[in-house]
C-alpha cells in the first residue's frame, strides 16, 4: 500500500466517524450560514509572486516539524509578514492538524485559507465551507476522474476555489479536463516522499496561460522561490521552510520580499 493510500484509509476512517457525529444534510444547511468565500482569484493573480503559508506541525517524510501550541498566533504572524493565502492541514493522523486548528486561524486572521486535506468525499467539501474555508485542496492522484469532476464543481458551487494538486504531466491533463483554474504541482512525490523542484520546471510550462500556477514543496528559502518564480509559479506554499525555521515570522518576510524583489521573475500577465 502506498503512503497516499493509507493516509486515505485513516481519512476515510475519520470521516466515517464525524459523518455518524453530524449527518451530511444537517451539515450542509449548516454551512449554508456561513460568510461568503474571499476572493482567492485576486489573492494569487497578482504582479508579485505569492506565498501560501502553511500551518503544519508534523509530516510523514520528516515526522515532528514544530510543536505549534498555538496555530491560531503562528497565522497571524503569517498575515502580519505578508501570507498571501494561510493553508491549515487538517488531517490528525500524519499531519497533527485538525478542523479546530482552522477554526482558530479562521477566527485570527482575514485572508484567504485552504483546508489542505485530503478530500474524498462531497462531505469533507460542505465541512470545509461550515469551517469557513475558502479554498479546497483537491489531489488528482487521490481521485478517479468522475469523482475529481464531481468534487470540483461542488467546491465552485459553494463559491470556493479548488486547488488541484497534480505531480505528473498526465495528471496535469486530468486537472485541465476536470476544469481546474489553479494547479499546484507538488515536488513531493506521494510514493517515495522525495521532494525534487524540477518536477514543476517540467509541468508548469505545459498549462495554459490563464492557469495560475502554485509551486508545492521543497521552498527552503528565497533562492527556491526565485527558481519556481523563473519557471512559472504565480505562488509558492510553503511548510517545513517556515515552521521548522525557528521563526516562522522571519523566514516568511525573506520569502514575500524576494517575491516582490524586482530581479524576481513575475508571473506572465
Ligand atoms: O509533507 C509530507 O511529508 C507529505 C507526505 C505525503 C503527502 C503529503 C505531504 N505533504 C503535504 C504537502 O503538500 C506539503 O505540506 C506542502 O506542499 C508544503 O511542503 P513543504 O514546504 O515541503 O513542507
Amino acid at each position: 500500500m502506498s503512503v497516499l493510500e493509507s493516509i486515505i484509509d485513516g481519512v476515510r476512517e475519520d470521516l466515517a466517524a464525524r459523518e455518524a457525529r453530524l449527518p451530511f444534510e444537517v451539515l450542509k444547511e449548516q454551512a449554508t450560514k456561513v460568510a461568503p468565500p474571499k476572493d482567492v482569484m485576486s489573492a494569487l493573480r497578482s504582479s508579485d509572486v505569492g506565498v501560501i503559508a502553511e500551518v503544519k506541525r508534523r509530516s510523514p517524510s520528516k515526522g515532528e516539524l514544530a510543536e505549534i501550541p498555538d496555530p491560531a498566533e503562528l497565522a497571524a504572524d503569517y498575515e502580519a509578514a505578508g501570507a498571501r493565502v494561510i493553508s491549515v492541514l487538517t488531517e490528525q493522523r500524519r499531519f497533527g492538524g485538525s478542523l479546530a486548528d482552522f477554526d482558530a486561524v479562521r477566527a485570527a486572521v482575514s485572508i484567504p485559507l485552504l483546508r489542505k486535506d485530503f478530500i474524498v468525499s462531497p462531505y469533507q467539501v460542505h465541512e470545509a465551507r461550515l469551517h469557513g474555508a475558502d479554498l479546497v485542496l483537491l489531489i488528482v492522484a487521490a481521485l478517479e476522474q468522475n469523482t475529481l469532476v464531481g468534487l470540483l464543481d461542488r467546491v465552485e458551487s459553494l463559491g470556493m476555489t479548488a486547488l488541484v494538486e497534480v505531480h505528473t504531466a498526465e495528471e496535469a491533463d486530468r486537472a485541465l479536463e476536470a476544469g481546474a483554474s489553479v494547479i499546484g504541482v507538488n515536488a513531493r512525490d506521494l510514493h517515495t516522499l522525495e521532494v525534487d523542484r524540477e518536477v514543476f520546471t517540467r509541468i508548469a510550462p505545459g498549462l495554459p496561460f490563464e492557469t495560475v500556477k502554485i509551486a508545492e514543496s521543497g521552498v527552503r528559502g528565497p533562492g527556491d522561490l526565485m527558481a519556481y518564480a523563473g519557471a512559472g509559479a504565480d505562488a509558492v506554499l510553503v511548510g517545513e521552510g517556515l515552521v521548522a525555521s525557528g521563526d516562522p515570522k522571519a523566514a516568511l518576510t525573506k520569502l514575500v520580499t524576494a517575491g516582490s524583489h524586482p530581479a524576481c521573475p513575475r508571473p506572465s500577465r
